[in-house]
């Protein structure tokens, strides 16, 4: 019986039958451990670029997700969606996620542009990262991405413009539900690195106070 329970139980089931078998108290609802700071948004957002930048000020260490996942299953992120689809990455996303929150370390993530998409990838993110949508217009977007020479998830359509703005007016609501927002639109990457580090201040003068982590000079 017990087997069948674990075999339909979602992790975050999982997790909390694990706390109560420790002792813990499962009417105490319990707050995921701080793991650090996430970004979001839609691709050419600058995760990876201000999300590096970011960690390297603050001395912590940087994850991409979409490396994880491909890491951890062997395959590139455009193989894993042509052998699986859609479905088959969101899961490979969920556990490789599972396996970053396991660590138990501060990072700075980034994420993929579609984790929104995935309400229990996305609801972990939230509540283990301070979460930040990283903005720009649909136009940025479209440039940046194209200056990167790739269109995923933009690809092959002649329309790819209307496409990328709905795929973000879609997404909005969602994008939305992130912690805080930084707009990198109009700004160089300089700039949007310099309001982006004042964004996370508040976090990392709360996590010093809070664990006693050394506080970091920005
Ligand atoms: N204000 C800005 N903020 C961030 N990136 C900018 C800005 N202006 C120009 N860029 C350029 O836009 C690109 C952003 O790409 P980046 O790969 O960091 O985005 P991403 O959100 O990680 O996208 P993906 O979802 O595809 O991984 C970089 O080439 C960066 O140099
Ligand atoms: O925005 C998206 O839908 C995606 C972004 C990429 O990072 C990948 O996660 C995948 O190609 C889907
Ligand atoms: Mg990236």
């Amino acid at each position: 019986m017990f087997r069948d329970l674990l075999r339909k139980a979602t992790p975050a089931q999982i997790a909390q039958a694990k706390d109560l078998l420790a002792g813990g108290s499962a009417s105490a609802p319990r707050r995921a451990p701080f793991c650090g700071i996430a970004l979001i948004g839609l691709r050419g957002a600058g995760k990876s670029t201000l999300g590096r930048m970011l960690a390297k000020k603050i001395g912590w260490s940087f994850v991409e997700l979409n490396k994880e996942v491909e890491q951890q299953n062997g395959l590139s992120v455009a193989e894993i969606i042509a052998l699986y689809g859609q479905e088959g990455f969101r899961r490979m996303e969920q556990a490789a996620l599972q396996q970053l929150l396991a660590r138990n370390e501060l990072m700075v993530l980034a994420t993929g542009g579609g984790i929104v998409s995935e309400p229990l990838t996305f609801d972990q993110v939230l509540s283990s990262f301070y979460t930040i949508w990283l903005k720009a217009e649909p136009e940025e977007h479209m440039a940046r991405v194209r200056r990167q020479g790739d269109l995923r998830p933009m690809a092959d359509d002649r329309s790819a413009m209307t496409e990328l703005r709905n795929i973000l007016l879609s997404r909005e609501p969602l994008y939305s539900r992130a912690t805080a927002v930084v707009d990198t639109a109009g700004l160089s990457v300089d700039a949007a690195a310099v309001r982006l580090i004042d964004a996370v201040r508040p976090v990392l003068q709360n996590e010093a106070r809070s664990f006693g982590l050394r506080s970091v000079a920005l």
